[in-house]
């Protein structure tokens, strides 16, 4: 099985271990899983951090900490809910104290002002390892992935495709050009969950997922999840401005539909939900645009054409 993502280690290996119970409303295959004991459903996620896989390993410790809970909050953010508690596995190659101090400003920065607390964890020599398990509460019936219908729209919020560039601008440009595409960097750096967008959208949107792995992949999983089709329309879906500037008209959409570590929502709602997803934008005070139909069907579609390259967004074990 040499090559397989890791998609397929979940599905044929991973998911659904152990035993069965029915306080698990869901289990693997969302953003977040629900679980109920009671009182409102839990929602539970976790994604790990790897030095030089999912950050440059001159990433300030101070922003490895801020993205290590907002790749999560993203996850609670997908599903509605309201991020409460943290857990965090740390592995750390030496005991490097100021490196510590810097990485918990920015992660207990980013905690206190979403209100969460990080209750305990774990600390672990090896390489730079930053694994963070959230717990939130549904604050109504949690946003799922596989709620999309034909007819309904589907939207997208903030400028998919700028945190790719951002890296690159990291890693690539020289001093004076990262201080000119300061804005771009900054998406890669501190990418803002839309928690708030999540929230409003309980009740009004029909599915969610939050871009991790770039919109298409994304997207897919809402496709693939709802037995629908998501058509993109590009000119509604046309990248920003400063994108087009940095990266010129095909390397924008490659970046756009495949590049990954957005952290923004897509979301579908019924067509006559439309006043209700712009209020609910407003209300999150986040831009959101309404970037194409669902169909009957299967897969994402952009102008008329399917997208059938799924290595298009990324994946873990394919080069
Ligand atoms: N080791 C695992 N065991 C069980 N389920 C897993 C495992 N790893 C990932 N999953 C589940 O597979 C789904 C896809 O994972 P992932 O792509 O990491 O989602 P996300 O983009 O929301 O972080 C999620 O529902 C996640 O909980
Ligand atoms: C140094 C570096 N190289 C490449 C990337 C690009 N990248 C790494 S992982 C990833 C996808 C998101 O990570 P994943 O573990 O799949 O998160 P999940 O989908 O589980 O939320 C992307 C776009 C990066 N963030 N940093
Ligand atoms: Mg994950």
């Amino acid at each position: 099985m040499a090559g397989c993502s890791e998609f397929d280690l979940i599905d044929r290996h991973l998911a659904g271990l152990g035993a069965e119970r029915d306080d698990v409303l869901l289990g693997p295959g969302d953003d977040a899983a629900i679980t109920q004991d009671g009182g409102r459903p839990l929602l539970m996620a976790l994604d790990t951090l790897v030095e030089g896989v999912h950050f440059p390993a001159d990433l300030p410790a101070y922003w490895v900490g801020y993205r290590a809970l907002a790749v999560n909050l993203s996850d609670i953010a997908a599903m509605g809910g309201e991020p409460c508690w943290a857990l965090l596995g740390l592995t750390l190659p030496a005991p490097d104290e100021s490196w510590v101090a810097q990485f918990a400003s920015g992660l207990g920065r980013l905690a206190r002002a979403s209100g969460v607390a990080v209750i305990g964890g774990d600390v672990t020599r090896g390489p730079l390892t930053v694994s963070l398990q959230i717990t939130g509460r549904a604050t109504g019936a949690p946003l799922r992935r596989d709620g999309a219908h034909a007819g309904d729209r589907v939207w997208l919020s903030g400028r998919p495709g700028e945190a790719a560039a951002g890296l690159a601008v990291w890693q690539q440009e020289g001093a004076r050009e990262q201080a000119r595409w300061q804005g771009l960097r900054q998406a890669f750096i501190a990418p803002r969950p839309r928690v708030a967008l999540g929230q409003a959208l309980v009740g009004v949107a029909s599915a969610a997922i939050d871009l991790s792995d770039g919109l298409a992949a994304d997207a897919g999983h809402i496709a693939a999840r709802s037995g629908v089709a998501l058509h993109l329309d590009p000119p509604r879906g046309r990248p920003s401005a400063r994108l087009l500037r940095w990266a010129g008209e095909a390397e924008a959409r490659r970046l756009q539909l495949g590049g990954g570590d957005d952290y923004e929502l897509c979301f579908t709602a019924p067509r006559e939900a439309d006043v209700m997803v712009r209020a609910a934008a407003r209300r999150a005070r986040t831009p959101v645009r309404c970037i194409g139909e669902v169909h009957e069907g299967e897969g994402v579609w952009w102008g008329g054409e399917p997208i059938l390259d799924r290595a298009a967004g990324y994946c873990h074990f394919v080069s």
